[in-house]
């Protein structure tokens, strides 16, 4: 397929025409200005790191084909991002600068290579460097004059920087005083938040309905750079010393050296800070760094190597942004290792058992993450959704170190575990055959890979997560009424709410209690009678909504929307479920038949016979069930599981029972599509096969929908037209057998007025 011009983002940098290049360096300055104001200004970044490290590797990768296009305003020559407004500005006496990057190890080979060659140094000769965790904070330098401190600034653009003197002087880990310093010296370091502050940051946040902090960085920046020093203060800040800026005397002729000088002056210095002699050392050490990192208490996204001979760093000297003399290894941006501290069961509103796994905080691709899904029993035991092997066979146990995975906006997984850190008393994982809520049986159905709580509307889990549904935004949205509130009132003696049901008889009990809701902490007149006022405007629902809020396995907003489309009425609905059901009965008979002539066809060593074996079990069923069956497993996007979640459900008595009594309490308005009435095809059924030139099947239905026609998948006695394209099969064939009117595409499209 030829590339069209404005897709060349996606070409590889090779690729690229001299034309392509000068238009993509132009897009990715500006694509990377803004994410430098989104993450350095405005503390809110909208793309993930990774992301941004790939674009700008992309720009690097292009400037270096292409020399000459290299632009003025080039994102490889900026560092962070220009001072936010409000803040005074500071002229750093020393550029404060960033760091080149290396991803994996063949890199930090090429680091050392790179620096021998400069200095001369031949392959052998003794170079040693400091390895020290990268902290994922912001960077701050700190003035002294005198043993005072006199200011702070953040790095800002590299040379001038936000003056936030006032705010650093609330950090408890900064020294106001310095005894034995240089007269003139300025501390750099990172300025950042643990874990525990940060969540219990982010708490506090919640209960003021202030804004979330995606992760710790964002976080310390935020705090830091706050025009009001106050609210620093009352931030858990802290700051780890790892550099200097200008300074009247040495601090050492190392870089170890000086560290160890600015922790005798007071400051905080990572004591994972190491010296070894050479790019394998370095490796191990990343390697060691990497495991510790979810046991640290505080988010680090790499390792930064710095040649330890300060002497050798003032020959290698500077890049425009970067010091020839240091490099930060980065972790990969989606995975991170940690302890399995707890494997929690959660009971869903189908009754799923689904295991979660409690993790130790870990920072992945710039979110915190404490918790993974662990899917279901066999995946925890190492195997797949089809038997298979996963992980080498390996299980997962509490107390095992595992490596967590997140990519885009995906929950988090558990992808692998390191087996050599299995404590010595770890058990392999015991999944509960009970619910650990009701104590009802939970039991595998064959074929399902999922552990359902049989106990139904008797399990307190299940309820609960039904009841959460049937508030929900696409279900019944009742202002005041959201998950918290429906957890109250289920466990609530005086006014308990089971089932949906009893939300809308809820006043009138209250009216009957001693202690009203009104009365109650927490509540007054106005919330509890805003709270009733809210059910009653629910008392009317359109027929789809309240199909969806029913919750039953497979009916989806989609779905629901579908069989309301379809049916019009509940009672249409409802009457066609009670006819179907010897017919879905039939079904699951029909698949236990399936599998087993597979079984008996693979032992005798002879093909199966499905289709007879399964026709075998629909002999003799009543017509109208057969013919109520095939009209619900007709209506496009409804398959026969979904029609045989909707029948069972519909069939058994406690259900049926409990959505009787909502039924009492409500009007449910039929759906009828608007402005269908006047078009010819209005409650025509309508059926789609073949090829369409002219617009997609998904348009072709919407629009027939939007006309009042009803969409179905499978031609039968009800069907009133059939549109067929070329490459019609069997459709074609059973609409003629049926007498069934058949037209083309250009046909139908006059029909409805849009040729
Ligand atoms: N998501 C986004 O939109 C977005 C936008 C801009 C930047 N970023 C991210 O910010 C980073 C780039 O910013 P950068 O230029 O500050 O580079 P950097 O953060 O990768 O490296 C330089 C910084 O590392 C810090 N650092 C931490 N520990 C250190 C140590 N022990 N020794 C020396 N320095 C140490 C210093 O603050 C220094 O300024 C990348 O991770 C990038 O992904 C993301
Ligand atoms: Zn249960």
């Amino acid at each position: 397929m030829p590339v069209s011009e404005s897709d060349f983002s996606k070409l590889d940098v090779a690729a690229l025409t001299e034309a392509q290049a000068e238009a993509e360096l132009a897009r990715l300055a500006q694509v990377l200005e803004a994410a430098n104001t989104a993450y350095h200004r405005d503390d809110a970044p909208d793309i993930s790191d990774a992301e941004y490290d790939a674009l700008k590797a992309r720009n690097l990768a292009i400037e270096a084909r292409f020399p000459a296009l290299k632009r003025a305003d080039s994102p490889s020559e900026q560092v962070g991002g220009a001072v936010a407004e409000g803040f005074s500005k500071v002229a750093h006496a020393v550029r404060m600068l960033s760091l080149a990057n290396a991803f994996d190890d063949a890199d930090i080979t090429e680091f050392d290579e790179r620096i021998r060659r400069y200095l001369g140094l031949a392959p052998d000769a003794p170079l040693a460097y400091t390895s020290e965790p990268k902290i994922d904070g912001l960077s701050l330098s700190l003035r002294y004059e005198n043993g005072q401190l006199v200011q702070a600034a953040t790095r800002g653009d590299g040379s001038v920087g936000e003056n936030v003197t006032a705010n650093a002087r609330t950090i408890d880990d900064i020294p106001q005083r310095l005894t034995g310093a240089p007269d003139i010296l300025e501390v750099r370091g990172e300025v950042y938040m643990s874990h525990p502050d940060f969540e219990a940051l982010n708490a506090r946040q919640a209960e003021r309905a202030d804004k979330q902090f995606a992760n710790p960085r964002n976080a310390a920046a935020g705090s830091l750079r706050q025009l009001d020093a106050s609210i620093t203060k009352a931030r858990p800040l802290r700051f780890f010393a790892y550099a200097w800026g200008e300074t009247s005397e040495a601090l050492s002729d190392t870089q170890m050296g000086a560290i160890e000088r600015l922790a005798a002056l007071g400051f905080q210095t990572n004591p994972l800070t190491a010296l070894c002699d050479g790019p394998d050392d370095l490796l191990k050490q990343y390697l060691r760094i990497e495991q510790a990192r979810a046991t640290l208490g505080y988010d680090i996204d790499g390792v930064v190597y710095k040649v330890n001979d300060l002497a050798l760093q003032a020959r290698l000297g500077f890049r425009s942004t970067t010091p020839r003399w240091a490099i930060a290894h980065k972790f990969p941006a989606e995975l991170a290792w940690t302890r399995l501290d707890a494997i929690d069961i959660q009971v869903g509103r189908t009754g799923a058992l689904s295991p979660v796994a409690r993790l130790s905080p870990v920072t992945v691709g710039g979110v915190v993450v404490s918790n993974a899904t662990l899917h279901n029993e066999d995946y925890i035991a190492g195997r797949g959704n089809d038997g298979e092997v996963i992980r080498d066979g390996k299980d997962l146990r509490v107390g095992d170190w595992v490596q967590v995975y997140r990519a885009g906006d995906v929950i988090p997984k558990v992808a692998d575990v390191d087996l050599s850190k299995r404590p010595a008393d770890a058990v392999p994982y015991t999944f509960p055959e009970t619910c650990p809520d009701c104590g009802s049986d939970a039991i595998r159905e064959e074929g399902d890979a999922v552990r359902r709580c049989t106990g139904g509307l008797i399990c307190p889990a299940q309820a609960v997560e039904k009841l959460k549904h049937f508030v929900s935004r696409a279900a019944f949205d009742i202002e005041g009424l959201g998950a918290k509130q429906v957890e109250m009132f289920y466990h609530d003696d005086q006014l308990p709410v089971h089932e949906p049901a009893e939300i809308f008889t809820l006043k009138q009990r209250d009216a009957k209690n001693l202690t009203r809701l009104a009365n109650r902490d927490g509540w007054g007149e106005t919330s509890a009678g805003n709270l009733f006022q809210a059910i009653d405007d629910k008392r009317r629902i359109p027929l789809k909504r309240f199909l969806f809020s029913l919750g039953i396995r497979h009916v989806g907003e989609v779905a629901a929307a579908d069989l309301a489309r379809h049916f019009g009425r509940y009672e249409t609905l409802s009457a066609t479920l009670d006819a179907a059901a010897p017919a879905a009965d039939r079904h699951l008979q029909a698949d236990a038949a399936e599998a087993e002539e597979r079984r008996s066809a693979m032992a005798e060593g002879r093909r199966a016979r499905i289709k007879p074996a399964r026709d075998a079990v629909w002999e003799g069923l009543d017509p109208a069930a057969k013919s109520a069956w095939e009209e619900l497993i007709g209506i496009d996007g409804i398959g026969a599981t979904v029609a045989v979640a909707l029948v069972t459900s519909f069939q058994q008595e406690a259900e049926r029972a409990s959505i009787n009594r909502l039924i009492a309490e409500l009007e449910i308005e039929p759906d009828d599509t608007p402005a269908a009435a006047d078009s010819p095809v209005a409650g025509k059924t309508v059926v789609f096969t073949g090829t369409l030139e002219k617009m997609t099947r998904a348009e072709a239905k919407a629009r027939a929908e939007a006309l009042g026609a009803k969409v179905s998948g499978s031609v039968s006695a009800k069907t009133d037209l059939l549109v067929a394209g070329p490459g019609a099969g069997s459709k074609a064939k059973k609409a003629a057998d049926l007498g069934v009117e058949t037209i083309d595409e250009d046909a139908w499209l006059a029909l409805i007025g849009d040729a």
